[in-house]
């Protein structure tokens, strides 16, 4: 099995490369760069030395099984066409096939999608949720973080019609790898350390896709309030998110929902009430968390979902999309626990 990876020295890409450099069924690797081709990986990030893991090359690419693409939007969906018609199978870790209409793209990311005839080919990848459309596919949309940690969390609960869908509130926070690699004002050190902000409010790419995917589940269009805040740690993701349940939904509703969907999932974890997420639960490993209670006073849910950033919301799960596109096992290459403490 060949694979390859545009943007192997972003963040995502480095996880990417520490997942595949695991991954059983991966026999050979091509990582590449526009910056820095002709560079080995270790010059890049020093503590892969010793591990052998090769030349950055430039970003054309040869012919891999499997090709990720780890780069920032509107860079991917312009060369798709052209892997498609090579064969190779496509994961794009970037935002630029989740939404299925080119016009919401350019609305909120501001550009021209490049390539609007391929968003009908395109899936979106979510394994726990569209798993069987996820399967032999060739162009997968990998989430978005936030929209990842939102959705396992709401849409079970929609799709059983268990909540209202005109009070959704998400207030999510992130660790500041969720902004890449490169430096910007507003995450150097000292923007950050000992500081927490909300961002994008009202405003954030990841709203239209939230709202695509809430709306699919609930069966009728919705609208959110979603907020994300930066935290001045360095992974990690947590979401909070407020929602009215319907007329005589009980919280044992809610939680028997969440059980019937997730209680076989290798990666979803339903804590037991009264615990509730922590980031570190999550940390370097494809694990999510979820815990929520009803808050008879108000009548509203509170539920509580954590990830990854860099994992569930990225990495661990494209590596995800790959084996289920591909017909291994889904956790190939994906075991393991988040670092404690
Ligand atoms: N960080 C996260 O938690 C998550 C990220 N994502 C998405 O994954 C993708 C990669 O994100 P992330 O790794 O965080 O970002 P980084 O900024 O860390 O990495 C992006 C990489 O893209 C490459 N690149 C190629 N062309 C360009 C260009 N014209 N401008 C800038 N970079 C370029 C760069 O490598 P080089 O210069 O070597 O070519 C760079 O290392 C993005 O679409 C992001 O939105 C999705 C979910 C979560
Ligand atoms: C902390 C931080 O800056 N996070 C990023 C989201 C990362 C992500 O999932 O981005 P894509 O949708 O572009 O893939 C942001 O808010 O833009």
């Amino acid at each position: 099995m060949k694979v390859g990876v545009l943007g192997a020295t972003g963040y995502a890409g480095q996880e990417l490369v520490r997942l595949l450099h695991r991954h059983e069924e991966v026999k050979e690797l091509y990582l590449s760069s526009s910056s820095v081709a002709g560079e080995n990986y270790e010059t890049v990030y020093p503590h892969w030395e010793g591990q052998n893991v090769g030349i950055l090359q430039d970003e054309d690419i040869p012919d891999v099984d499997v090709l990720f693409c780890a780069l920032p939007h509107g860079l991917t969906a312009e060369r798709t066409g052209g892997f498609l018609a090579r064969k190779m199978k496509v994961i794009d870790l970037g935002a630029d096939f989740r939404l299925n209409s080119g016009e919401i793209y350019e609305e909120w990311y501001k550009i021209k999608h490049p390539a609007t005839d391929l968003l009908k080919d395109a899936v979106y990848g979510l394994p726990e949720l569209y798993r069987e459309q996820i399967r032999g596919k060739s162009l997968i949309a990998n989430p978005g973080c936030y929209p990842t940690a939102t959705l396992l969390a709401l849409v079970p609960l929609l799709r059983k019609r268990l909540l209202q869908t005109n009070y959704l509130v998400i207030d999510a926070k992130s660790g500041v790898s969720g902004a890449g690699r490169g430096a910007s004002l507003n995450t150097h050190y000292s923007e950050i350390n000992e500081n927490f902000k909300a961002y994008g409010v009202a405003s954030h790419r990841h709203t239209p896709e939230i709202e695509q995917e809430l709306s699919r589940a609930a069966g009728i269009p919705l609208t959110v309030n979603f907020t994300p805040h930066l935290v001045p740690m360095t992974r990690g993701m947590l979401a909070t998110i407020y929602a009215k349940v319907s007329e005589g939904i009980s919280e044992e509703d809610l939680r028997s929902c969440w059980l019937d969907q997730y209680e076989k999932e290798e990666f979803i974890h339903l804590l037991p009430p009264g615990t509730w997420p922590q980031t570190k639960f999550s940390s370097g490993s494809n694990h999510a968390f979820l815990q929520l209670t009803l808050d008879e006073r108000t009548g509203n849910a509170i539920v509580i979902s954590t990830i990854d950033n860099l994992l569930k919301g990225a990495a661990g799960q494209a590596i995800q999309n790959m084996n289920l596109a591909m017909g291994w096992p889904e956790a190939r290459g994906l075991k393991g626990t988040a670092l404690w403490p």
